[in-house]
């Protein structure tokens, strides 16, 4: 008779067999890191054979004050400032959390880095909460060419102007709920406020699913989307550990479920209507994600036009459509929150914009929405409103670069001739750092809008390829044109009837936390949190009075 060997021991066999792989997998890992960087003397901070730069983060956080919430861009930007001689530029082995990466934080390097075309294979895994599977943000070759060829003319610039009325009618509706704010005198967390306008917005340029189902199943869309983001980016530092715990897999897969039950039903419903004939091609004012993705669908299949759907094209589509909704709401929400923070710091650039609001749409805000919906070309005078856009975009950049170096990948510093291996190697380049590095940028920590306005002999002129909230090359940001447009318009509608304070010394009286011992960064209390993008610390508390 057979002896079959005891459960403890199976289990003592098995957990073997898993460290020792993990072990030669470690082994590994430190190994190439050190032949193909140690050895070669890049710059990096110090390097232990067994741990890697496993320390590095925490020693930073001490060395630095950090506070636990802040976002990784600055923890990264924090320790870039050791690295003056190699222009900010550092290697990290992070090993098994993150594959080895290198960080710039330099135009000279971030201007080769651009030229990169592909995503870490570790931003497919770490969007997965987000996207639910590979969308045009995280995929590379032919499979993101295609799929960003695709979702191009909904991104065109005269496109754009037509999608101003999703903008118009969510900044009414804003305008109505700052109103009910200011009488009841409440404080309100301003960036959370945001991130439900951004959100209706994004559907309404994405999908407008709000025509198609009820409001109360886009409002639970919503709340699993910002529930996972909540869940997986718990402070980007400790993410990677966390999210690898069953429980949070489980939020993670009920909430997808719901994300993709939504959108399913969604496709469903605007198939029928391409099916019906409701829509029979896609006009100058019909280029949504949704209807370019189906009318796609249906020309691939004009010979036999499916009655439904297929799996494999939902499984395909749903994705894309998350991923809008994403890249939709969050940094916009982030750059508005801080416009509001940085204008109610600089009454004088407030005032500024104001009077810009006043020359270009007359003095009665009544007239605003309808001058916008007729004549939406009076954005494109906004020059001062646009600069100071462009300078809470440089001081608070919500987004940063991502990009993976092939086989025989360098990058050059072209005044020492260094070369240095991104062969394999994550390309993160920092913008947070670079958009506030003082060899490239006079008086970086200042709001300063006129360094947008000024011309090549100014010394605030902004120097080529030191601002770059958007990214450049093949892969910069698709929708940047549309959030400048949003931004636009919101302001225009709302710059005019508020006054926005912000009010953290309160919040934080309400919280406990005394003047001396409010956590912040570089004496900023509105620092940069860690969730997904970037956003204001607390939620940027608040209080909004209608202005006198
Ligand atoms: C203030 C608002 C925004 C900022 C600061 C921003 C910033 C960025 C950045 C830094 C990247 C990464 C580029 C890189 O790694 O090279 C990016 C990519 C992307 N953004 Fe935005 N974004 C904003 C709004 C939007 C909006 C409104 C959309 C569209 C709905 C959008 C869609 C995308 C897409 C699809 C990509 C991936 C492009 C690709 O990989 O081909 N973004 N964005």
């Amino acid at each position: 008779m057979a002896i079959l060997p005891s459960f403890p021991i199976v289990l003592a066999a098995v957990c073997s067999l898993a460290v020792g792989y993990f072990l030669i997998k470690l082994c590994k890992a430190r190994a190439s890191f050190y032949y193909n960087k140690v050895k070669k003397g890049y710059p990096m901070p110090p390097w232990n054979p067994i741990l890697g730069h496993l320390l590095v983060l925490n020693k930073a956080f001490k060395k630095y004050n950090l506070t636990r919430d802040m976002h990784m861009d600055d923890i990264f930007g924090a320790i870039s400032k050791e690295f003056v001689e190699s222009d900010s530029l550092f290697y990290v082995d992070l090993w098994p959390f993150l594959n080895p990466m290198v960080l710039i934080s330099s135009p000279k390097y971030a201007q080769q880095a651009e030229l990169v075309q592909d995503r870490p294979s570790d931003l497919l895994w770490s969007m997965h909460p987000v996207t639910g599977g590979p969308s045009v943000f995280a995929t590379n070759g032919t499979e993101w060419k295609d799929t960003r060829s695709l979702l191009l003319p909904g991104f065109k610039p005269n496109y754009i102007f037509n999608q101003i009325i999703y903008s118009i009618d969510g900044a009414e509706a804003l305008d109505m709920a700052f109103r009910i704010i200011a009488k009841g005198q409440n404080l309100v967390q301003l960036d959370r406020f945001f991130l439900e306008y951004m959100m209706k917005l994004a559907d309404g340029q994405h999908c407008n699913a709000g025509n198609l189902l009820s409001q109360e199943r886009f409002e639970a869309f919503t709340k699993a989307l910002r529930s996972n983001m909540d869940w997986h980016y718990l402070g980007d530092s400790i993410s990677s550990i966390v999210r690898r715990t069953p429980i949070i897999q489980l939020i993670n897969s009920y909430n997808t479920r719901i994300m993709n039950r939504y959108l399913s039903d969604v496709m469903d419903e605007r198939y029928l209507e391409w099916r019906a004939g409701k829509v029979s091609s896609l006009s100058y004012s019909n280029k949504s994600t949704l209807d370019l993705i189906l009318a796609d669908y249906m020309s691939k299949h004009k010979d036999k036009v499916p009655e439904v759907l297929d799996t494999a094209f939902k499984n395909w589509a749903i994705p894309q459509l998350r991923i809008m909704f994403f890249v939709g709401h969050d940094s916009g929400t982030a750059t508005l929150s801080y416009t509001f923070y940085l204008l109610s710091k600089n009454p004088l650039a407030l005032e500024k914009m104001r009077a810009e609001h006043d020359e270009v749409f007359g003095s009665d805000v009544t007239a605003v929405s309808y001058l916008l919906r007729t004549q939406p070309n009076l954005l494109n005078k906004l020059t001062y409103t646009t600069a100071v856009i462009r300078e809470v975009l440089r001081l608070f950049p919500p987004a940063s670069g991502f990009r993976h170096g092939k086989s025989g990948a360098h990058l050059i510093d072209e005044n020492t001739g260094n070369h240095y291996s991104v062969e394999n190697v994550n390309i993160w380049i920092l913008h947070s750092a670079l958009h506030r590095n003082p060899r490239y940028w006079k008086d970086p920590s200042e709001f300063k809008p006129e360094r947008f306005l000024a011309g090549p002999n100014d010394p605030l002129y902004p120097v080529k390829g030191a601002w770059r909230p958007f990214e450049h090359g093949p892969r910069d940001c698709i929708g940047q044109a549309l959030a400048m447009t949003t931004l636009r318009v919101t302001l225009v509608m709302l710059v005019r009837s508020f006054d926005v304070k912000p009010a953290y010394e309160e919040w934080d009286y309400l919280h406990g936390i005394s003047l001396e011992s409010a956590p912040k960064y570089e004496g900023e209390r509105a620092y940069q949190a860690g969730q997904s993008g970037a956003h204001p610390a607390e939620g940027m508390p608040c209080r909004i009075s209608l202005r006198q």
